[in-house]
């Protein structure tokens, strides 16, 4: 397993170590001992599940309150998945990081508390797996337009398959300093 480093440093790519032979393939999803050798010492308390269509995009979000590290990883088909720094005193706010994220590469994504998540789905289906630190905590819950124009997330998507909520996330900058890390 090789955990690298991103252009914005605390989100992590990991690369699980692969063993393939005539039954299929064998891999360890998450080993803490090296992830905490990489300086990633969120404790993961609950796991999500989630299906989804081709061109569906989930976010942008995240808690303020009972803020959620994620490791997400997709367990079958192909996503972007997106992390955007919304912590203010960081060099990166406002920017993102994207990774494709598939049962191919079994690549995983560590988001860090302080960024906005969010995924599309480019295969015709994707299932989605991630660890969060906290537990869903639904007051707490924020989120920001997939299509801001100050973030400007190139979801590799056409005609996006959005929830209700997320069709009407607010805009970045229309957001309360409160309400951003
Ligand atoms: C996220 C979540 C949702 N739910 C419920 C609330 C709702 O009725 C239903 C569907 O919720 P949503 O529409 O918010 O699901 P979704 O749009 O998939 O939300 C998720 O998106 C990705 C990108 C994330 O990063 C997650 O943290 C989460 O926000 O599931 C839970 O019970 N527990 C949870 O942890």
């Amino acid at each position: 397993m090789k955990v690298k480093e991103t252009r914005i440093a605390d989100v992590k790519l990991i690369e699980p170590r692969v063993f393939e032979d005539d039954r299929g393939y064998f891999f360890e999803a998450y080993r803490e001992s090296v992830l905490a050798d990489a300086g990633i010492t969120a404790e993961f308390v609950q796991d999500n599940v989630s299906k989804s269509y081709k061109n569906t995009i989930r976010g942008l979000h995240y808690q303020i309150e009972k803020p959620q590290a994620k490791l997400v990883q997709c367990l079958s088909g192909t996503i972007l998945d997106v992390a955007v720094d919304i912590r203010q005193n960081s060099p990166s706010f406002g920017q993102y990081v994207a990774y494709k994220l598939s049962d191919e590469n079994k690549h995983q994504l560590y988001i860090p508390v302080g960024f906005a998540h969010g995924f599309s789905v480019l295969s015709d289906e994707a299932v989605v797996s991630y660890k969060c630190s906290d537990y869903y905590h639904k007051p707490g819950e924020r989120g920001i337009r997939w299509d801001d124009p100050k973030i400007r997330v190139n979801w590799d998507v056409e005609r996006p398959l959005l929830s209700d909520k997320d069709r009407t996330q607010p805009l970045f900058s229309s957001i309360n300093k409160e309400d951003l890390f």
